[in-house]
């Protein structure tokens, strides 16, 4: 049996317009910005007051149906991916309800009343996850339809904390189908891994008991997050999922590295795919050819270490699960590797073997913080967008995604450009989702994080949903206490 193409026709962005400049913020905050712009990025989004992960998340299906023309009618799946739903039982059909309102009052076609309506919770793996369902709805018995997955995250993290300059929100909706206009996603080829990891990342619902949220009504969703061990765990994992890709696809891990333009990974901030991508080179290099042997065993010279002590640590697995306990928690998971890559980062070889992949999109990506489950996809749609502009892609190409999702699992999946490719890329309109920003000052972000309404922000919200009211009531004869009315500005 023939193998079907299926895959992405089309991405569309949604971003709340509140930004705050990291620079701004250091002087606020006291943090330093040439370490900030060197390792976080640039500015970040903070969603407004009548806004939720479904407003945003509405929006961005909205722009994408119509930015494609898509016929609401032909969609059989509704996926969201998303770690800050505030419903704990509803979840896609929150947004398929918001979207077919909308649509109907514009005069057109509701989404297919027989559509599927599942969220995908792995931390920021949800997104991925999705369209790999929505992939597998469409190989099997939505063969022939149509399907929506929409990734959206409000990523805010407490005052003071390491994580509080890498937060940002937003929403990114995919429009999957057969003989895909963008690019062929191909679960074949793809890697996977998965390990319980403790406490790297996780939002227990203890964290709401005790919030006061009268005024606004919005939950504050901060993570429970031990940075560095959350750092340790996205190595690793991304190393195993790449290990499977590289044992599935017989391939030699060094030679596909070279072979491969454009990487997209999960991006937390600014420095975290580099490190990721540069520590997966290394390793590559380790099973490679004599001249790779000696690529490798010059960075470790320099770093003072042993190759074969590296050598035995990159084949010692690790058991980073391990680690998870105060006194360990900020134990390297393969300390040599980390020295060398420190080496190797101060070299030439790294702006082409490393940056230079990640290149398209990146600038972008400074001005968007973590999106979650948003953060891959944004970071896709930035860089077709710029590879449109600059004709970087070969019909056909490979481009490798990298997902991550704390707690913590990986997956790696190849993506295949499409004959299309330009024609759907052009209809993205990323950057003009980003040109609409409203610039916030401390009391403003201070007010807007801490969920209260802000001084001076007169911002008319236009072609998008906003929170009209959230219910209070809980009679025995009617409840709505929390249900949130939304309304569709146009
Ligand atoms: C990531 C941390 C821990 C960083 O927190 P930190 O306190 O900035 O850490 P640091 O002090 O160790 O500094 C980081 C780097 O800055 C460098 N540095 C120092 N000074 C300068 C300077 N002047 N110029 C240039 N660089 C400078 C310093 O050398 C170091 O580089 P290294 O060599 O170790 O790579 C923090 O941002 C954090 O806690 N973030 C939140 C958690 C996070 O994002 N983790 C990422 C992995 S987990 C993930 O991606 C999943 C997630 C978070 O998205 C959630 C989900 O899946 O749902």
């Amino acid at each position: 049996m023939k193998k079907k193409s299926i895959g992405i026709s089309g991405l569309a962005a949604y971003l709340p317009p509140y930004r705050v400049w990291l620079e701004d913020w250091c002087n606020w905050t006291g943090n330093q910005w040439p370490k900030t712009r060197e390792v976080i990025g640039r500015s970040f989004r903070v969603r407004g007051p009548n806004q939720s992960v479904y407003t945003m998340a509405a929006t961005a299906v909205m722009r994408l149906i119509t930015q494609y023309d898509i016929d609401p009618s032909r969609v059989k799946f509704l996926g969201l991916g998303t770690e800050s739903s505030t419903d704990n039982s509803a979840g896609a059909i929150i947004v398929k309800g918001m979207v077919d309102r909308a649509l109907i009052a514009a005069g057109k076609p509701p989404i297919a009343r027989s559509c599927e309506v599942p969220e995908f919770k792995h931390a920021c793996l949800g997104g991925v996850y999705g369209m790999k369902g929505a992939i597998r709805h469409l190989a099997l018995d939505g063969a022939g339809g149509q399907a929506i997955v929409v990734c959206a995250d409000i990523a805010e993290y407490a005052r003071g904390s390491s994580g509080e300059p890498t937060q940002g929100a937003g929403a990114i909706a995919m429009l999957l189908e057969e003989d895909p206009k963008l690019a062929e996603v191909d679960l074949i080829r793809a890697g996977a891994a998965s390990d319980y990891r403790v406490m790297d990342f996780r939002k227990p619902m203890l964290r709401f008991c005790g919030q006061d949220r009268n005024e606004t009504h919005q939950v504050q969703d901060f993570p429970v997050f031990n940075g560095k061990y959350s750092t340790t765990c996205y190595i690793d994992e991304t190393l195993h999922a790449l290990s499977d890709m590289y044992e599935k696809r017989s391939l030699n891990p060094i030679e596909y590295m070279h072979s491969l333009k454009t990487v997209f990974m999960h991006r937390p901030y600014r420095r975290m795919p580099e490190t990721g991508w540069a520590l997966a080179y290394l390793f590559a290099l380790s099973s490679g050819d004599a001249a790779d042997r000696a690529e490798l065993a010059a960075y470790c010279y320099e770093a003072g270490i042993e190759p074969n002590a590296l050598l035995d640590e990159m084949s010692s697995k690790p058991k980073v699960a391990e680690l998870a306990s105060p006194e360990r928690l900020h134990y390297e998971a393969y300390p040599l590797a980390m020295a060398v890559f420190r080496i190797f980062r101060a070299s030439r070889h790294y702006r082409r073997e490393i940056l230079d992949k990640m290149a398209l999109g990146s600038d972008t990506m400074l001005d968007l913080g973590n999106l979650y489950t948003a953060a891959l996809p944004a970071w896709m749609a930035a860089g077709f967008e710029q590879a449109l502009d600059e004709d970087r892609f070969e019909v056909g190409e490979e481009i490798l995604t990298l997902g991550y999702g704390s707690g913590d699992a990986a997956e790696v999946i190849p993506f295949f450009m499409a004959p299309d490719w330009r024609a759907a890329s052009s209809k993205i309109g990323f950057a003009g989702a980003m040109d609409h920003a409203i610039d916030i000052n401390a009391d403003q972000y201070a007010a807007l994080h801490a969920g209260h309404k802000a001084p001076g922000l007169d911002f008319l919200p236009r072609e998008e949903f906003v929170i009209e009211k959230v219910g209070r009531s809980e009679e025995r004869q009617f409840q709505d206490l929390g249900i949130e009315y939304y309304r569709y500005v146009s």
